[in-house]
């Protein structure tokens, strides 16, 4: 499988690295528009190969899309992340026009390619690479529920003092601040679900943390995380890669399900070697449909800046 990842600052790199580490890959092409910056950071990736035991060949690019040519999978992570204080959303005015620019280059030389967004605001992001490359809706999907709801995970372990390991739980909606839906009633440990162990008050308090999960690191670090979302990104590759049907929460263009229409946005989905597999339609409480709906305003909300 040849990889290409745009963009290789932070989250660009790790998502590569991990991609590298886990090895399933045999090419990972990334790219930059800083002159050399992408060729630096394969080089110093590659040299790494033999101390942590990949045979994944990577390899940069400066703003030459002609090297990513055949690609199976691009995972565009290009444009600004935001500083303390600020939303996503605020992201758009300049991450919009490169993440057009960007998804029309990949298409060019990859029409196969299976396209995963990561660029914020992530959402609207990937509703504006569907639109410029009119690709299926199964092969642009964005990342945001995967990294979510590894957050959850953490926040759930905390609170319940045990292992992520023995945590289940999942993040639907916008991968936004207030958008963000954390399933609590269905998260479970080892299958037991979370409300035989902790209190009302102490599972709205894990639900709130997971919703400020990017915030809350993005105040401590002056601008936002990079290795959960690298790994985020590089399981959902991976699924792609071994055609696995793994289940991931992830942006994709709906068509009516959940009462949804015209927007990407979070929903469970089985992900395999044709991209988004199925769109799964999990039953939800009337208290779950209403957010849903409510961050799908939000989406749509933001949607409607890109006019
Ligand atoms: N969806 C998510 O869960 C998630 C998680 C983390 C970060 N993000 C988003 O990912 C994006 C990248 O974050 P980061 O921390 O890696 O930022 P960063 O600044 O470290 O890296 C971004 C890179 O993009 C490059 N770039 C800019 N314009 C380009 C273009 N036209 N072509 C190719 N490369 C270009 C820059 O030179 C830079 O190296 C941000 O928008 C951030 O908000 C999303
Ligand atoms: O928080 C951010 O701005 C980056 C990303 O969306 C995240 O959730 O880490």
């Amino acid at each position: 499988m040849k990889v290409t990842v745009v963009g290789a600052g932070a989250v660009g790199a790790s998502c590569a690295e991990y991609i590298a580490i886990k090895d399933f890959a045999a090419e990972v092409v990334l790219v930059d528009i800083k002159e050399g910056f992408a060729e630096g950071k394969a080089m110093d990736l590659m040299q790494c190969a033999s101390l942590n035991g990949f045979d994944t060949q990577i390899s940069g690019a400066t703003n030459d899309y002609s090297k990513t040519a055949g690609s199976d999978v691009a995972v565009i992570t290009s444009g600004i992340p935001r500083k303390p204080g600020m939303t996503r959303e605020e992201l758009i005015g300049i991450n919009a026009g490169i993440v057009k620019t960007v998804s029309e280059n990949l298409i060019k030389y990859s029409p196969e390619v299976i396209i995963i967004v990561v660029s914020n605001p992530m959402d609207t992001m990937a509703y504006l690479a569907h639109k410029a490359t009119g690709l299926p809706k199964n092969r642009v999907i964005g990342m945001g529920g995967a990294l979510d709801s590894a957050r959850f995970k953490f926040r759930l372990a905390e609170a319940l003092e045990c292992p992520a390991s023995d945590v289940d739980g999942m993040v639907i909606g916008g991968h936004s601040d207030t958008g963000m839906v954390p399933l609590i009633g269905k998260a479970a440990r080892n299958s037991v679900k979370v409300s035989e162990f902790l209190s009302e008050e102490r599972m709205q308090e894990v639900v709130e943390a997971t919703k400020v999960g990017g915030a809350t690191l993005t105040k401590l670090l002056g601008t936002s995380a990079w290795y959960a979302p690298g790994a985020a990104v590089s399981e959902m590759v991976k699924a792609i890669a071994l055609d696995s049907k793994k289940i991931f929460p992830c942006s994709a263009l709906l068509d009516g399900e959940y009462g949804l229409s015209d927007l990407s946005i979070g929903v469970p989905c089985i992900i395999g070697k044709n991209g988004i597999e199925q769109i799964v339609e999990v039953e939800l409480t009337d208290a779950e449909k209403e957010k849903l709906q409510a961050s799908a305003v939000g989406v749509k909300a933001t949607n409607a800046l890109l006019d």
